[in-house]
């Protein structure tokens, strides 16, 4: 008798579960609000579709977008819940900068990092936390600290002299790397992480980026695995994935400092006195705010702040610098009109170059500006959602609340927009500054990168100096191997096979 009822109960579990599901799936195909818009029927009845092209083939799912948007038009749904549109035209609407903007909880959750300005779900509490970072990354606060940078930027010539003259390449998605993590750590935490110090050029920090980036596909489904992962001891992790036990190291060397300044312990550091002016830290930044209160002052509020700006500001600026490097070296009009420009400038190629004199200059911006747009920033789609108010697109009306997305990858290659858009055309950017409303790779909008004046600095100074005072090749780098953006992991990554992009120095 127990036995029927046992299976009586299992199978009322079994068919309650299949009549939810239909009926989920039926109200997602005909009754959600989003279920008007044109797409795979399939894709919007469930998340998994996009799970298996993320994570399971994997950073796919991108490519799927791009291939529904040729078939049903600028305006699709990509998800049960989200819509995407394909039109540079859209997207200031989408990311603007005056209305009330939140960003999906399916996003953010990806990242495991709820307490910081980039994974703030709601509109205000990004305000309160984002007006605590603005002053430390404004245009004139990076002007004052240009000094940092070009420091770095000698330490990454003294590496290059290393190799100079021989015929040992270096893999420069490393060194760039290398560079602009010392100089965000050093910018940020007034501590640089000094990485351009290792001999083989930390290819394991790198490596830890890209997993970390891959896992995202995985996290954006089950965000819980970053509970489970906290639970494990640091011996297990290390053991398993040494690249992630970089990470905790990251969080200790982080949480370290934190506390230190929390209880005034911090050794003072031999700051100049244009940095006097400025909190000294990201930390002293939100831990001395008034308008922030006590409890977003925790060691982990704090900490994973630390972790967003490190990761953000390193892996994206440096791999900006790498690609436009290749494009230079891959386009010898280009590069020839580039070396005679800062020639010209620079007449002493060991000179030190001041930020305004580089930004000054009309086509080292046109290469800089072609280098973001072929770089994108971001691979994948991001998404704003305007919570109380239906935006709309062409004769299309969209519900109050809905996640819209765009995305770079394709953006940056309209017609319309950018003719021949997969060559490397530093000339369409000279005398058409306005192009760039439609240059993207920093987002727009209230919730744009706050670090776009620092990682511009960085790309300014290092490819002015560089390229006045090295002679560089390729070696065995190609377009299709090395740079075309072939897997979406959040940021863009080449084919599996990529050797890295790999520069002799003469
Ligand atoms: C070429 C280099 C860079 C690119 C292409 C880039 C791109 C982006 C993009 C697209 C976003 C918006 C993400 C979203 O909507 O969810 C963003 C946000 C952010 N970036 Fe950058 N970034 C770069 C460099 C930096 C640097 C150097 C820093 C260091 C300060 C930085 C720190 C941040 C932070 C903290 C956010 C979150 C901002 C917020 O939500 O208010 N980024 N970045």
């Amino acid at each position: 008798m127990a036995i029927f009822t046992s299976l009586n109960t299992v199978l009322f579990a079994i068919f309650a579960f299949i009549f939810y599901t239909i009926g989920l799936v039926l109200y997602r195909l005909f009754l959600s609000p989003t279920s008007k818009f044109p797409g795979s029927k399939l894709a919007a009845s469930t998340l998994w579709y996009e799970f298996y092209y993320e994570a399971i083939l994997p950073g796919q799912f991108t490519f799927k977008i791009r291939e529904w948007h040729e078939k049903y038009g600028p305006i699709i749904r990509i998800n049960p819940y989200e819509i995407h549109v394909d039109d540079p035209g859209f997207y200031h609407t989408v990311f603007s900068n005056s209305g009330i903007r939140d960003k999906h909880a399916f996003y953010t959750g990806q990242f495991g990092n709820p307490n910081t300005a980039f994974g703030a779900v709601s509109h205000d509490t990004h305000r309160m936390r984002r007006q605590a970072l603005n002053p430390l990354f404004s245009k004139a606060s990076v002007v004052r600290l240009t000094p940092v940078i070009s420091t770095i930027i000698e330490k990454l010539c003294r590496r290059i002299d290393e190799v100079k003259g021989t015929d040992r390449p270096l893999n420069m998605r490393l060194v760039y790397m290398c560079f602009t993590t010392d100089v965000v750590t050093r910018y940020a935490l007034n501590r640089s992480w000094d990485l351009l110090d290792s001999a083989d050029f930390s290819p394991l920090w790198k490596e830890m980026v890209r997993s970390t980036g891959e896992m995202t596909k995985w996290t954006k489904q089950f965000p819980w695995l970053f509970g489970v992962v906290k639970t494990l001891p640091e011996w297990v992790i290390k053991g398993l994935k040494p690249d992630l036990g970089l990470v905790l190291d990251m969080q200790t060397k982080i949480n370290t400092q934190i506390l230190q300044i929390m209880q005034e312990k911090e050794p003072k550091p031999a700051i100049s006195d244009e940095q006097e002016q400025l909190p000294r830290t990201i930390f002293h930044a939100l831990w001395n705010n008034p308008n922030i209160p006590s409890e977003e002052k925790s060691i982990d509020h704090l900490g994973q702040t630390g972790q967003d700006v490190i990761g953000a500001g390193g892996e994206s600026t440096g791999a900006a610098l790498a690609v436009t490097t290749f494009y230079l070296l891959n386009t010898p009009r280009a590069l020839k009109k580039l070396k005679t420009e800062l020639e010209e400038a620079m007449p002493d190629k060991y000179g030190q170059w001041a930020l305004s004199l580089a930004e000054g200059l009309p086509y080292l911006t046109g290469v800089v500006l072609e280098g973001l747009r072929l770089f994108y920033g971001v691979s994948s789609r991001l998404s704003r959602i305007a919570p109380t108010t239906p935006l709309k697109y062409q004769n299309w009306e969209i519900p109050a609340n809905t996640p819209i997305g765009l995305t770079n990858l394709l953006l940056h290659h309209h017609p319309s927009i950018f003719p021949d858009s997969h060559s490397f055309l530093p000339e369409r950017w000279l005398d058409n500054r306005p192009l760039e409303h439609y240059l993207f790779s920093f987002s727009k909008g209230s919730r744009q990168c706050v670090g776009i004046n620092l990682a511009k600095a960085e790309i300014f100074l290092t490819l002015a100096t560089l390229f006045r005072r090295f002679e560089m090749e390729l070696f065995d780098t190609t377009f299709e191997r090395d740079v075309d953006v072939r897997r979406d992991m959040f940021l863009p990554q080449p084919s599996r096979e990529s050797r890295g992009i790999r520069v002799v120095f003469r």
